[in-house]
């Protein structure tokens, strides 16, 4: 687990240079680098971008498959204005896991690719020379690991991944890279709770510094008004006639934390907040006390080229896709994004359910592509997954805890919670992560379809459901979908009929769809058919006031590994991957957009 996870800021106390660009980068498929000293460098490297993932670049299959051990290495310049500061290597996410070197000195080594982590190389960096960071990699998937999968070994001695989940295995520094100069003395972290009404907002934080607990805070409106201020630690700050963060209606003040010594400020860090709530009360979600319909997506960081790497170009087009649709939220599936992700999001006023990579975690869904039939929670990797499980929710919540994007956290998607092994898991996940979100927003997961209101045992711990289902797709396809629907709505009238009373989303339902591809009458992968299968899911969702949600998948075609199911990726998408409507989504825009924003 981290100890600070705040995004990086240059000001007056801090630097903050990114090292993005060309990286050298080499296989090591003997995982023999350290042995041969790679960890000062290495000869005949393949030269790299970064942020990036490196499998797409190649033009052979070894290379794209590759799976094992691999480096990267890139020198770098520390100046002399550094000196006395605590110099950090920031990494937004190496996928999976990564030993960092800098001049041949190990550093430490971090496992979860899909959040930030930070190495302090004060020590071992030369001030005003040329220095060298090297990275060991690995992208082996591992059921005791996350996301949860095999790695094979094939009769020619080539490694091979074997996902329990279905998008591809992109691996690389997938985000940026950033060279950190901080003071000795440094602010790492902070969180926010609010208090909202009409005619005022109350905001209590909570500011910590390595060493002293002398703050000064502001809080200043868009126009850089200051708006109220406090000191200390904890406190509040008290805004008259506030501007509230709404539903794709966003306004963002500028807190700031001045570390005080000896009455001399020694570091500053500031931050965008928006002032709301998030509640649950009953089958409704409510943002500042105002009940929510969330309509949106599942979603990949994926696209053409980089694979899984952040590109901010990418996410600037699925922003203004999102709201040229009419949606306002999204789960963010099946891993933490970039932290610029729920910055746009924050921006643009769009919630997002935010999901650790625990995925995989059932071997029967994971059947088609290789995982065996049995309970995922029987196995002997159970004890050493929940801590790599746990330590990613810590900090996916330590890293967006700030955002008011963020809606919920998803703790895992389509876990195995249809047998009693699952029970004891799940108690243990939610009363560890009950008392990591300071605004205690709500926690659930999704529930396949082999987990529903008959047959999960897990069903008390969600603070709302989040479904996926398929039927139109997986099961009762084509000419069958009416079949699809009725059994759709007897899985919901049994709902319908419990005591259970919190709302659900529909996070997952949809068909892989062919752009260009028309049958008149449809047929399945035709455009017409992705069209009818949401419509029938919309007449049902319409039927059930509890239904407070619905987020088809995808919103874009994605990559995936290949196989008889997949044609060069999954096709679900409600744009290609290359981000152009297909028929369903002018569907979906005219649905959406006769509902209100703020609905
Ligand atoms: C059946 C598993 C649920 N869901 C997970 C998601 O990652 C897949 O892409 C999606 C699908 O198969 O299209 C199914």
């Amino acid at each position: 687990m981290e100890k600070g996870l705040l995004y990086p800021v240059t000001n007056q106390f801090r630097q903050d240079q990114k090292l993005d660009g060309i990286w050298d980068f080499k296989f090591d498929p003997e995982a023999k680098g350290e042995a041969k000293g790679w960890t000062t460098g290495f000869d005949d490297p393949i030269k790299m971008p970064v942020p990036a993932s490196f499998n797409d670049f190649f033009t052979d299959k070894d290379s794209r498959e590759y799976t094992g051990d691999f480096w990267y290495a890139k020198k770098f310049f520390v100046p002399t204005y550094m000196d006395g500061k605590k110099i950090q290597l920031r990494f937004g996410a190496a996928t999976h896991r990564a030993t960092v070197y800098v001049n041949g000195q190990e550093i430490r080594s971090h496992e979860g690719g899909f959040l930030p982590f930070t190495a302090d190389i004060t020590d071992a960096v030369k001030l005003g020379e040329e220095n060298i960071v090297t990275l060991k990699m690995n992208n082996e998937l591992h059921r005791d690991a996350l996301p949860a999968g095999d790695t094979a070994t094939l009769k020619n001695g080539k490694k091979m991944a074997k996902p329990f989940f279905d998008f591809y295995n992109y691996s690389g520094l997938n985000r940026s890279v950033h060279l950190l100069a901080v003071p000795q003395n440094n602010i790492y972290d902070y969180s926010t709770t609010y208090e909202v009404s009409e005619d005022q907002a109350t905001v209590h934080y909570r500011v910590d510094a390595t060493d002293g607990k002398d703050f000064k805070v502001s809080l200043s409106d868009e126009d850089g008004n200051v708006v109220a201020t406090s000191e200390g630690q904890t406190g509040d700050l008290v805004v008259k006639n506030p501007t509230l963060w709404q539903v794709r209606d966003a306004y963002l003040y500028t807190i700031k934390f001045e570390l005080l010594d000896a009455g001399k400020a020694v570091d500053e860090y500031a931050d965008e907040i928006g002032l709301r709530t998030i509640e649950i009360k009953g089958h409704e979600i409510l943002v500042n006390h105002k009940s929510v319909y969330l309509r949106g997506f599942g979603r990949h960081e994926d696209s053409i080229y980089a694979g899984r790497a952040f590109d901010l170009n990418v996410e600037r087009r699925d922003m203004n896709l999102m709201k040229w649709i009419g949606a306002n939220s999204f789960r963010s599936s099946h891993y933490p994004y970039d932290e610029q992700v729920y910055k746009f999001a924050d921006r643009e006023g769009i919630l997002i359910t935010d999901e650790v990579p625990a995925v995989g975690f059932k071997m029967a869904a994971a059947s088609f592509l290789g995982g065996l039939n049995q309970s995922f929670f029987d196995g002997h990797w159970i004890d050493e997954l929940y801590k790599k499980h746990i330590d990613q929710v810590k900090d996916m919540i330590k890293r967006d805890k700030n955002h008011p994007s963020v809606l919920a956290w998803s703790l895992c998607n389509e876990p195995d919670t249809s047998t009693d092994s699952a029970v004891p898991y799940f108690t243990k996940l939610f009363n560890d992560s009950k008392d990591l979100d300071p605004e205690k927003r709500p926690r659930t997961f999704t529930l396949n379809e082999d987990d529903t209101f008959e047959t999960s045992k897990c069903l008390k711990f969600p603070d709302f459901y989040l479904l996926n289902r398929y039927p139109g797709w997986y099961h009762k396809w084509g000419y069958e979908i009416s079949d699809g629907e009725a059994g759709l709505r007897a899985e919901l009238d049994e709902w319908k009929n419990s005591d259970i009373d919190k709302p659900i989303v529909f996070s997952e339902y949809g068909a892989d769809t062919e752009p260009g591809l028309h049958k008149l009458p449809s047929i399945m992968w035709s455009e017409e058919y992705q069209i009818e299968l949401l419509d029938m899911f919309d007449r049902v969702f319409d039927s059930y006031d509890f239904i407070r949600g619905e987020q088809p998948w995808n919103l874009a075609d994605f990559q995936t590994v290949e196989g008889n199911m997949r044609v060069n990726g999954n096709k679900k998408g409600i744009f290609t991957r290359d981000r152009q409507p297909k028929a369903v989504a002018f569907y979906l825009k005219k649905r959406w957009t006769s509902l209100p924003l703020d609905y």
